[in-house]
């Protein structure tokens, strides 16, 4: 069964499309990484999966009913981005809370309360007010709450920008133990080479369409980035080069060498780099094929229009 289902989801404010058509499917237990530039309309889609914003036309489906459904919201967990508490409560007093409002009762709130302070490593500090708390720790504290009510499908909006390594390493963690645990969890980041490691299938999205979703195997299925090292660039070597694939990148700030990057379609091209190099009497340094990432995608995708500087920043942020 799908936890999520959307088809031609529209949401229209002052008269422009944010969202535009967005159509897609997540499965239970499955990771989903929903990947955009600034603006694409991710925090607009969740708000509208979550039934905090009603979409403007189009069918949206969540645990098979409408978000609007209060059996299918306590099924629901979420970490806002923007996430902002009540600094007077103490961490147990928030969570209480939450599980107060998720409906849990008193003696589930008694016994999960300590365990998920205790998983989002927050054990020994749940006595101690939220106004107190790190940036990093309140983070920790909103995903404490996320999962508190043991949710179906869990909403991570940006869940480690404010983690230390360690923090995303332990959040990673959490993201695969809910996996293991049959939880779905969608999740928003622009730390592509985390979402890399924790997704199960990624879509992207740009000007509120999908462009692209798949598995992670099915999307790192098209190019071959190759970064080239030469010591000079004679003339004539990039037009030949670039007729084996897309010059992506030219640096010729050092004087000992030039780098390139090309991106190839085909792995058989990358010794006809090599002879061309050589042909053109440059001495080759390095030709190294890196398997396609994320980010490369992204760049791919969504970086060769629009604003490139905003698609770098949202793609190393
Ligand atoms: N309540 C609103 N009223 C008017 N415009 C809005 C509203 N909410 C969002 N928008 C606009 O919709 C577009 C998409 O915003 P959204 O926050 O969904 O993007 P995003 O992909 O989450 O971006 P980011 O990665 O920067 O968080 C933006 O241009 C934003 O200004």
């Amino acid at each position: 069964m799908n936890v999520i289902e959307t088809q031609e989801l529209r949401k229209v404010y002052r008269g422009r499309a944010v969202v535009d058509g967005l159509t897609l499917n997540v499965g239970a237990g499955e990771v989903f990484g929903f990947l955009g530039p600034n603006g694409a309309g991710k925090s607009t889609t969740v708000k509208m999966l979550l039934g905090l914003v009603l979409p403007s036309s189009g069918q949206v489906s969540v645990l098979g009913s409408s978000p609007a459904d209060p059996v299918v919201r306590a099924r629901l967990g979420f970490l806002p981005e923007q996430f902002r508490f009540q600094t007077w409560m103490t961490a147990e007093e928030f969570l209480n809370f939450h599980g107060r409002l998720a409906g849990l009762s008193a003696s589930e709130i008694r016994a999960r309360v300590p365990q998920v302070l205790e998983t989002v490593g927050l054990g020994g500090r749940g006595r101690e007010v939220l106004g107190g708390y790190s940036k990093g720790m309140l983070q920790r504290a909103g995903l404490a709450g996320a999962i508190l009510a043991r949710p179906r499908l869990v909403f991570l909006d940006e869940p480690t920008s404010a983690l230390d390594p360690i923090g995303r390493v332990e959040v990673r963690e959490i993201i695969e133990a809910l996996r293991a645990q049959g939880v779905a969890v969608f999740l928003n980041s622009h730390l592509l080479s985390e979402v890399e490691q924790v997704c199960d299938r990624v879509a992207f999205v740009k000007q509120g369409r999908v462009l692209r979703q798949g598995s992670m195997r099915e999307l790192m299925g098209g190019v071959i980035p190759v970064d080239v090292r030469v010591s000079h660039l004679p003339p004539g070597l990039l037009d030949t080069l670039a007729r084996l694939g897309r010059i992506e990148r030219t640096d010729t700030q050092n004087p000992a060498h030039a780098d390139l990057e090309l991106w190839l379609d085909r792995e058989e091209d990358i010794p006809a780099i090599a002879q061309a190099v050589l042909g053109s009497g440059a001495q080759l340094y390095a030709l190294t094929p890196r398997r396609a990432d994320l980010e490369t995608l992204f760049l791919e995708l969504v970086g060769h229009s629009g604003d490139a500087a905003q698609v770098q920043e949202a793609a190393h942020a």
